[in-house]
């Protein structure tokens, strides 16, 4: 392990004929630390993972996963790699202890998999058939499944996507303790909590393409003192909120029903903004204070939401 990096991507690019899926991406990840994936559907990250995982190829650019190059994902590499794709999947009759105890089978060093079990909320259905699994317990099955091998490097492709809150805490609660462990752990989401939750490294993608980069601190901070950011209803009249504002304050909309006040924000400056929405009737939503949201620092690189 030492300092070599778990992964690292430089310049890389993935075509699928005329799309561009990847379009000149670089990151690094290394032992220890959970770096996520963050970007709108059809950015490129699963296209990413794959590469890394060594099950596409790329056209261009050069991918080092533990210290190898991981197309066709060689043996070597294989076992000390965990994989939980999107959608995951088993044959539709093999029970969740079954299907656990036949992936151990193929480590030389797994974990306890009544441990895992029990760890990822899997033991009232340990005997059920993956068939008739929720879409959530077949999601932690597939978790389950990745990390079962000890593995030095984990890949997570939209790990919590059909989970409920429950569900969701116990697979950050396994990934923290596996980041605890010096894995290296990449993943992909769309859920702007999920990265601000669990992520050392955050690498914000667009078009197959980096459009920002850090921890979520640095993310959320840099470029946001000075702020006071809220969301309400589309359209409000800014020039009545600027006359209640103190000399050197300025409102502004953007995109619809983002609003942001800039100048030093004290505690008077916060409240006269609020009871100026009070006064139109409006709840001030999700209010911050010289700091973005992930979702905001993608809005403002991209004029988009993240959700859209
Ligand atoms: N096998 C394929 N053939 C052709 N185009 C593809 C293929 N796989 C992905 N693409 C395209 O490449 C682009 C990136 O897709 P990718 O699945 O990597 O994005 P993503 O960020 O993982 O999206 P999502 O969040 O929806 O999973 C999209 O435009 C997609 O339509």
């Amino acid at each position: 392990m030492g300092a070599q990096p778990a992964v690292e991507v430089r310049d890389l690019v993935v075509r699928y004929g005329a799309t561009t899926a990847v379009d000149g991406l670089d990151l690094d990840l290394r032992h220890g630390r959970v770096l996520a994936l963050l970007g709108p559907n059809g950015a490129g990250k699963t296209t990413t993972v794959e590469v890394c995982e060594g099950f596409r190829s790329r056209t261009s650019g050069s991918v080092r996963v533990l210290g190898a190059d991981p197309t066709g994902a060689p043996e070597a590499l294989r076992a000390r790699m965990g994989v939980m794709p999107q959608g995951g999947g088993a044959y539709p009759m093999v029970r969740v202890r079954e299907m656990l105890d036949l992936v151990a089978a193929c480590s030389a060093r797994p974990l306890d998999t009544g441990w895992l079990v029990e760890t990822l909320g899997l033991a009232s259905c340990a005997k059920l058939p993956y068939k008739r699994l929720s879409g959530g317990q077949q999601q932690r099955l597939s978790l389950a499944c990745a990390v079962v091998g000890r593995p030095e490097l984990v890949f997570l492709d939209e790990p919590t996507a059909s989970l409920d809150p429950q569900g969701r805490h116990l697979v950050w609660d396994l990934v923290r303790a596996m980041r605890a462990d010096g894995v290296a752990v990449l993943l992909t989401t769309h859920f702007m909590q999920e990265a601000e939750a669990l992520a050392d490294d955050v690498v914000i993608v667009d078009h197959g393409r980096v459009v920002a980069a850090g921890s979520p601190d640095e993310l959320t901070t840099s470029g946001a003192e000075d702020t006071m950011r809220f969301r309400a209803p589309p359209g409000m009249d800014l020039a009545l909120l600027d006359d209640v504002l103190p000399e050197g304050h300025l409102s502004k909309e953007g995109p619809p029903g983002h609003y942001t006040v800039s100048g030093h924000i004290d505690p008077q400056v916060l409240a006269a903004v609020t009871a100026w929405c009070a006064r139109q009737g409006v709840l001030a939503d999700d209010v911050r204070v010289g700091r973005r949201s992930l979702e905001d620092v993608f809005l403002e690189l991209t004029g988009r939401d993240l959700r859209s």
